[in-house]
């Protein structure tokens, strides 16, 4: 074993906070929190990543020599409990002026883009303190963000001159992959840190070199509250399963689906002419095919993960920011984010992919804007595009927003996938003008 793959990857303790605390309950001590640059910081030292890119090839090497510790069965690691990967992170807007640019919008609101970007590097690290092993220096495992199951917004404005602190804990693991709790607190005038999200991710282990999957530490229950969101785990699983087999790029929409279709249909045949053919828009309303809005970068190193794959909170802002300016012009008003949905992470982003992303608006009703962006790569010598991943997205405008209409069949499934997911939304939110989220 080098004496690389031998330094101790244990965590500073005292920088974290164990106990639940913010999360569900406050009866732990609470512990200094994490800086959030140095989350990005610890997960470095956990991989044991090169911080010169020419030197990416030989640390990635030296992860080989890490793959005698991957466990040869689930049996073989030892339980955890909620409590082993609970971290709590402050984001120190209010009392670090320097952070603060690197957050802010115009309008002196807080960028959501960069808090997608930290929750995602929130997630893999606990992810990392649920599977920490004490006899290894570095970890093994190579942790990836599979699915953002759902991130929703609670109703308070989010400035960029105060603290913000990230919770997060494993709260559900199957064989290889985590469900993540994470929430997220601003700190309000009265001195405490007020609710501002609630976010669900799954990440999965892989091995050392992140190319084949890598069993994770069994999760055990305290008590009844954690009894219960391992339960709300197996069942979020059940949906997910159930919601991909009944994808519409697999299975004919429902009956009720196939009315609303035809229903739009009807409403923009036009009335003078028999004819399927001649089509005119109602008022108030929008084809599909004009609200589209797309977007290249070039992948550089810089936003390399410590796998040196395009890290996904890169994504995941970029996807958000083409989205958002999409809601934007579409909207004809500042709109602000309500819920962020089952962002799957299908295929890696090479380093120097072109990446290339079309967002659209797929469903409208009263003051919301339900938006897909399709993420595709190119690598620059081949031509062939490969889709890596699709971001939903439900905004709020100030006014009520035009009604949207597909063209083509291909739009009405789009249509009906952006129903759909708008009506997963947990909870309708009430527009308030404090409330102000955006890019
Ligand atoms: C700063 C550090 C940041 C690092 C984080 C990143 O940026 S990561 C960068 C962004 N993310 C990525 O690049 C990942 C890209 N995606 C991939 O490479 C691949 O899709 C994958 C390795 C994650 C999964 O591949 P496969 O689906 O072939 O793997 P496999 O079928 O073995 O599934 C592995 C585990 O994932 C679960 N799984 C798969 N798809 C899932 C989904 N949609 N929702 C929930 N769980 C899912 C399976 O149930 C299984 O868990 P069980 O075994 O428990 O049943």
């Amino acid at each position: 074993m080098k004496r690389a793959a031998m330094r101790l990857w244990t965590l500073n303790k005292g920088l974290l906070t164990h106990g639940r605390g913010l999360a569900y309950g406050s009866e732990n001590k609470i512990c200094k929190p994490l800086h959030i640059q140095e989350v990005r910081n610890k997960l470095r030292e956990i991989v044991g990543v090169s911080t010169i890119w020419r030197d990416h090839v030989k640390a990635m090497e030296e992860r080989k020599l890490l793959h005698n510790f991957l466990a040869t069965s689930q049996k073989a690691l030892p339980p955890r409990k909620m409590k082993d990967s609970y971290i709590e992170v402050l984001l120190p807007l209010g009392s670090d002026p320097d952070l603060r640019d690197k957050y802010l919008t115009v309008q002196n609101t807080v960028r959501f883009g960069r808090i997608l970007e930290d929750l995602d590097s929130l997630g893999v690290l606990v992810c990392y303190m649920h599977n920490q092993n004490h006899s290894t220096k570095m970890s093994p495992l190579s942790i990836v963000t599979v699915l953002v199951d759902k991130i929703d917004m609670c109703k308070y404005s989010l400035s960029p001159e105060q603290d913000i602190k990230f919770t997060g804990h494993v709260s559900w693991v199957g064989k290889t992959s985590m469900e993540v709790k994470m929430k997220m607190f601003q700190m309000h005038s009265d001195d405490k840190f007020w609710p501002v999200l609630d976010a669900t991710f799954v990440m999965v282990a892989r091995d050392s070199e992140n190319k084949g999957p890598a069993f994770v530490n069994p999760l055990v229950p305290e008590n009844k509250e954690e009894e219960e969101l391992i339960t709300q785990g197996e069942l979020n699983k059940s949906r997910r399963i159930a919601f991909s087999t009944t994808s519409l790029l697999k299975v004919a929409p429902n009956s009720e689906e196939r009315n609303v279709i035809h229903e739009l249909f009807l409403n923009t045949l036009d009335p003078k002419t028999i004819s399927f053919q001649s089509r005119i828009l109602p008022p108030k309303a929008v084809w599909m095919e004009d609200t589209k809005l797309k977007s290249l970068d070039i992948c550089h190193p810089q936003e390399r993960n410590i796998f040196n794959r395009i890290f996904g909170g890169f994504l995941m802002r970029k996807a958000y920011e083409l989205a958002w300016a999409t809601a934007c012009s579409f909207g004809g008003s500042r709109p602000y984010v309500v819920t962020v949905d089952d962002i799957m992470f299908q295929k890696p982003v090479e380093v120097g992919s072109l990446l290339f992303l079309s967002s659209q608006v797929c469903f409208t009703q009263d003051n919301y804007i339900q938006v897909r962006v399709h993420s595709e790569v190119a690598s620059l010598d081949s031509r062939e595009h490969m889709t890596t991943n699709v971001f939903h997205f439900t905004f709020m405008s100030e006014k009520e927003v035009p009604l949207i209409f597909p063209k083509t069949y291909g739009e009405s499934m789009l249509y009906l996938d952006g129903q759909r997911h708008f009506k997963s939304m947990s909870t309708p939110v009430i527009l308030k003008k404090n409330y102000t989220v955006e890019p």
